[in-house]
């Protein structure tokens, strides 16, 4: 039946970005899904606010749940400062294939720790396996009735500091009401939204910055 979505994405990558320049490959994968077809990018308008929040934080450790083609993966290692890590993880591996592919295409594989398998099951196994003491920043863009439950395996298990902030997408598109609740109601939490749209679309979306105090 052809070549996946993902496949294409990549094959639209490697014919219209230039190696080793992030800034391409980011829109190289947002011209081919604004005009050819349709993906679940983080995209070019929420990226804009995902990328002055990463370089508000300018973070040490970073985590994203959610890989899939490693565009948002992109996005935030190339605006990270030397010797610092982002750690993403990856359910599917089919997607995690064409991800690692366009992480080097980008030149970024060096900040870029791409882990598959279930986030329930590696966010415990974090500090052991990667030397983490805690997150800086995570960019919650996974499935969205994973959003709460991680959200407190990585209190439970240590991995938030006071003052890391987690960003979490599509909080109205599909939406994560139970994760609003979450953030907005637990006082150990400051959260704000901003609002945007749904990548390539005009349907409302945005996404949630919520700080750990600790
Ligand atoms: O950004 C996203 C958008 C959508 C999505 C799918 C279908 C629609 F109709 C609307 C929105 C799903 C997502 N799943 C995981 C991570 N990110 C997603
Ligand atoms: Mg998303």
């Amino acid at each position: 039946t052809g070549l996946s979505r993902p496949q294409r994405i990549l094959k639209a990558v490697q014919k219209n970005a230039t190696k080793g320049n992030p800034e391409s490959v980011i829109a190289a994968i947002d011209h081919y899904c604004r005009h050819s077809e349709w993906a679940m990018n983080v995209g070019d308008e929420k990226g804009l606010i995902l990328d002055s929040v990463v370089t508000e934080v300018n973070p040490s450790t970073a985590l994203e749940l959610g890989t899939y083609c490693g565009y948002s993966t992109v996005r935030i290692a190339r605006l990270l400062s030397p010797g610092t890590k982002l750690i993403t993880l990856e359910f599917n591996p089919d997607y995690a294939a064409i991800a690692r592919q366009i992480i080097a295409y980008a030149g970024l594989q060096d900040k870029v720790i791409l882990v598959e398998g279930p986030s329930g099951d590696l966010i415990p196994k974090m500090k052991q396996q990667h030397g983490i003491k805690s997150f800086d920043f995570v960019f919650l863009d996974h499935w969205k009735d994973r959003y709460v439950p991680d959200t407190k395996l990585l209190e439970e298990c240590g991995l938030l500091r006071k003052g890391s902030v987690l960003l979490a997408d599509n909080v109205i598109c599909p939406g994560t009401p139970e994760y609003l609740k979450y953030v907005r109601n637990d006082p150990r939490y400051e959260s704000r939204y901003f609002k945007s749209n749904l990548e390539y679309t005009k349907v409302e979306d945005g996404l949630e910055k919520s700080v750990f105090l600790g």
